[in-house]
């Protein structure tokens, strides 16, 4: 039996070229963005990949990605269930405010921590520690029991999000997890045991 389950971050969203902290802040996906996810749905096509059911969060950049890679895929219209739980890390009070100057102020190292560490938040956010807390058990409850029942299962969200999923999978740690970066409408094919662990990880990176 085949455990597929893929990971898809959201194709660039205007925030993102502005390069702006987005959280859990709407704005949609740019041009670019929107050939990223189709580009990923080619990709997926490419390999031969179909999916059952599909879940995305809240946030429309993830939503329309979905959409996107599953029009590719001629599978729109496939039921997909869209959940808060999956949203991106909440950014708080630096939702908005333009990276390179919040490291202008409070030092590139700082802002470091806030976007990558395990469990510094930033001022009135989410750690990353936090984003697990409730990434994690709604992929115990929701995702996992589709996969290792063999249904074929993709989840377009978000950097961070994602990163708590990842983190997971990979068996990262509070030390290594910093290192680890998602890019805009790259799909991580994961294939898993029937222990749940790891058998085979593909990133379909961009050409
Ligand atoms: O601003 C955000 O919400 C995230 C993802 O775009 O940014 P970062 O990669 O800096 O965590």
């Amino acid at each position: 039996m085949e455990r597929l389950l893929v990971l898809a971050r959201h194709g660039q969203s205007e925030w993102n070229l502005k390069n702006l902290f987005t959280g859990w802040k709407d704005p949609g996906l740019t041009e670019l963005g929107v050939e990223e996810a189709r580009a990923a749905g080619r990709r997926l096509k490419a390999k031969g990949v179909q999916f059952d059911v599909a879940f995305t969060s809240d946030l429309g950049r993830a939503q329309r990605t979905c959409a996107l890679i599953l029009e590719e895929l001629g599978q729109s219209g496939l039921t997909t269930h869209s959940d808060a739980a999956l949203n991106e890390r909440d950014y708080g009070d630096l939702s908005g405010l333009n990276k390179d100057d919040a490291r202008a102020k409070w030092g590139e190292e700082q802002v470091h921590v806030w976007r990558r560490s395990y469990d510094v938040p930033p001022p009135g956010g989410e750690s990353l520690k936090d984003t697990v807390a409730r990434v994690l058990p709604y992929t115990m409850r929701e995702i996992l029991p589709r996969v290792m029942r063999g249904e074929r299962v993709l989840v377009a969200a978000h950097g961070n999000s994602l990163r708590a999923l990842v983190m997971v999978l990979d068996g990262l740690t509070t030390e290594t997890i910093p290192g680890l970066e998602l890019h805009t409408g790259v799909p991580l094919v994961y294939r898993l045991k029937d222990d749940t662990t790891v058998e085979t990880k593909d990133v379909l990176d961009r050409d």
